[in-house]
């Protein structure tokens, strides 16, 4: 006791210097909290010391399973500090669905329709930086969510803390976690698109699968592609054998609205596995932004290269190692206009960079990679040889048999009402499932079923026979049909009945479109020409007035840039005449390609890296497939 007096004497003794009180304050105050604070942190390392800490990222799939894993936690829900959000917490798409949801109780829990538009789910989230505690297979979690801040965005983060031997029970909840996601997740389809900014994949959202009897194609075609995918992804070992690269291309050429976008869909539901979305012609697409994209995408998914072409017209620009393939005849009168498009947007997209994020080695392993274009001509054959995209094939308009097809699927026979047959677009709800806007899709929600009548099934294929007969065929396309009898969801007889009239109506309007646009291109050209005319005219009197007053030499020399001026017109000219030619060539290349596959193995011949490959793959057979029957395809 003495030994403390002496030592705080100096503290304690009164004097009358206030200056050393002050100073005696200070220290006594500082040694305080600086014995405080070393022994929280002692007391927190030694706690910490006990605890497991596991760390997961949004950007992560494991995030995922996990915050769909709490969602379903009672415990989760009962947090006393919380968000309320009417956003999905993750990329399944569910919201806290056990004790979260604030839900009224005379609705139903899944269907929340009110006139016509969907309810909002509005469910509790716990808030960020707050600790919450839920007890798993005999042991305490400490779970903690919080915000990541980087250069390129902030990421959500999760933190549990487990006291515990060895990391088991943490490997035992991921798993669980990824099972139950799984399970919950079999009916959607995750899109990713490509972040050309900072090149990475962002999560656009997940859509409800979309089955593939909703697809109406020629008979074969669908079968066949989807046993080609099925073939591939269980081949693994066999393409390692022979060295041959673990990829295979799909190439989805023809018109508009025939349904390439929606059988992709399909077949990633069909499989299992996600989409990842790149549009070659966006703005800052370059090749080290592609080349980073294919380097993370995972190895079992679909990579989705969207209107290709359009990276012809557009973002990529054609380098000296390119094959040659042509520009667009429309494309050529304002390629100068597009080049500087091009610079502005800061897309600089090569092709021989496209080829490498293909298949180089960077280039990811197991992917099925699917493109489309409604202008296979514009392609180059580069592009799509065998071996980057081995089958081919062509959609069209729609024929009597599609048209009979979509006119069953619209209306379901009384028997198959229930059934999964049924469709989405009778059930009269708009709304933000994409799968509903698509019209076809099937989910398995109550459908307001009352304003359709029921007919039975041979009253169905009667009138789908003669809805049939009144389709032009390969006039029109499936997205059309599809468009007219979504007017008439509700009327299945009277669409059938009106449907000659609609045919007639759809045909003057195409005309009177074609003509429009025939129009406008007529006054483009012509208003082209007289800009050409006018300022080669303003060239001329400049350099004129500029050699005027000089001598008989002078004027003679002075004359050859005006000569030179029209040779360079009349070389651009000729120059934009030549680039047409090599269409009209590559064109005709490919029309033999798509005949068999000889023309296809001659090609590859030429190109000693192309050969290597095709002539290997005896079981890659590259299929060129007309959307015809299969008797009919190559
Ligand atoms: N063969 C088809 N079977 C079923 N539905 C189809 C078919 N073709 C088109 N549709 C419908 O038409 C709409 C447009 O189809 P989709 O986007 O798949 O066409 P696309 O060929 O990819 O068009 P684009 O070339 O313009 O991208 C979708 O709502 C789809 O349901």
């Amino acid at each position: 006791m003495n030994t403390i007096k002496n030592l705080l004497s100096p503290l304690t003794a009164t004097n009358n210097n206030p200056l050393q009180d002050t100073l005696k304050l200070v220290v006594i105050g500082g040694t305080m909290e600086t014995a405080r604070r070393a022994s929280v942190s002692a007391w927190n390392g030694f706690i910490d010391s006990f605890f497991l800490t596991a760390h997961f990222s949004q950007e992560d799939y494991p995030y995922d399973w996990l915050m769909h894993w709490l969602s379903k936690q009672p415990a989760w829900g009962r947090s006393r500090e919380f968000d309320i959000t009417t956003r999905s917490v993750s990329r399944h798409g569910l919201t806290q669905s056990t004790s979260g949801d604030l839900e009224d109780e005379d609705e139903d829990e899944h269907e929340v329709i009110l006139g016509g538009h969907k309810k909002r789910k509005v469910a509790l989230m716990p808030s960020l930086d707050t600790t919450h505690t839920i007890y798993y297979r005999g042991h305490w979690l400490r779970i903690t969510r919080s915000k990541r801040f980087q250069e390129y965005g902030s990421y959500g983060e999760l933190k549990i803390s487990v006291v515990a031997r060895n990391n088991d029970i943490i490997k035992k909840l991921v798993l669980e976690a990824k099972r139950e996601y799984e399970k919950d997740a079999e009916h959607r389809v995750h899109i990713f698109m490509a972040d050309t900014t900072y090149g990475c994949w962002r999560w656009n959202g997940a859509r409800q699968k979309r089955p593939m009897s909703s697809i109406v194609l020629e008979p074969g075609v669908k079968d066949m592609i989807l046993a080609d995918c099925k073939d591939f992804l269980c081949s693994e070992d066999w393409y390692a054998e022979r060295g041959i690269p673990f990829r295979r291309g799909y190439l989805l050429y023809g018109v508009p609205g025939s349904g390439k976008t929606s059988l992709i869909h399909s077949l990633a539901g069909e499989l299992g596995l996600d989409i990842y979305v790149v549009s070659l012609s966006s703005k800052g697409m370059s090749d080290n932004t592609l080349s980073s994209l294919m380097g993370n995408v995972p190895s079992r998914c679909i990579l989705l290269l969207e209107d290709l072409d359009a990276a012809f017209t557009r973002g990529v620009s054609r380098d000296e190692n390119s094959t040659g393939a042509p520009t667009s005849s429309s494309s050529s009168s304002t390629s100068t206009a597009k080049n500087k498009d091009e610079s502005n947007d800061g897309s600089t997209l090569s092709l021989s960079g496209l080829l490498n994020s293909l298949d180089g080695v960077a280039a990811a392993e197991g992917r099925l990679l699917f493109a489309t274009t409604n202008h296979i001509e514009r392609l180059d054959p580069a592009l799509s040889r065998p071996g980057r995209m081995d089958v081919w094939v062509n959609f069209k308009h729609a024929t009597k048999w599609q048209a009979e097809g979509i006119f069953k699927c619209f209306f379901p026979a009384k028997s198959s009402t229930n059934s999964s047959s049924a469709i989405s677009a009778v059930s009269g709800k708009a709304g933000d499932d994409p799968a509903s806007q698509e019209g076809l899709a099937v989910p398995k929600r109550k459908q307001n079923t009352r304003a359709i009548p029921l007919l039975t099934e041979e009253e169905i294929s009667d009138l789908a026979k003669r809805f049939a007969d009144a389709i032009p065929e390969d006039e029109l396309s499936v997205a059309a049909l599809q468009g007219y009898l979504l007017r008439n969801k509700t009327r299945p007889r009277e669409c059938v009945d009106e449907v000659g009239a609609w045919v007639i109506q759809e045909r003057e309007t195409k005309a009177q479109l074609k003509k429009e646009k025939e129009e406008r291109e007529a006054k483009e050209k012509k208003e082209a020409e007289a800009e050409a005319q006018k300022n080669s005219n303003a060239l001329k009197t400049k350099e004129e007035t500029s050699t005027a007053g000089k001598s008989k030499d002078g004027n003679a020399k002075a004359e050859q840039p005006s000569a030179s001026t029209e040779s360079c017109n009349a070389t651009g000219e000729k120059t934009t005449q030549e680039s047409s030619d090599p269409e009209a060539e590559i064109n005709n290349n490919i029309e033999a390609d798509i005949e068999g596959s000889v023309t296809s193995e001659e090609d590859a011949e030429q190109a000693p890296k192309d050969s290597e490959e095709a002539s290997t793959s005896t079981k890659e057979k590259w299929v060129a497939v007309k959307a015809q029957p299969p008797d009919q395809s190559v």
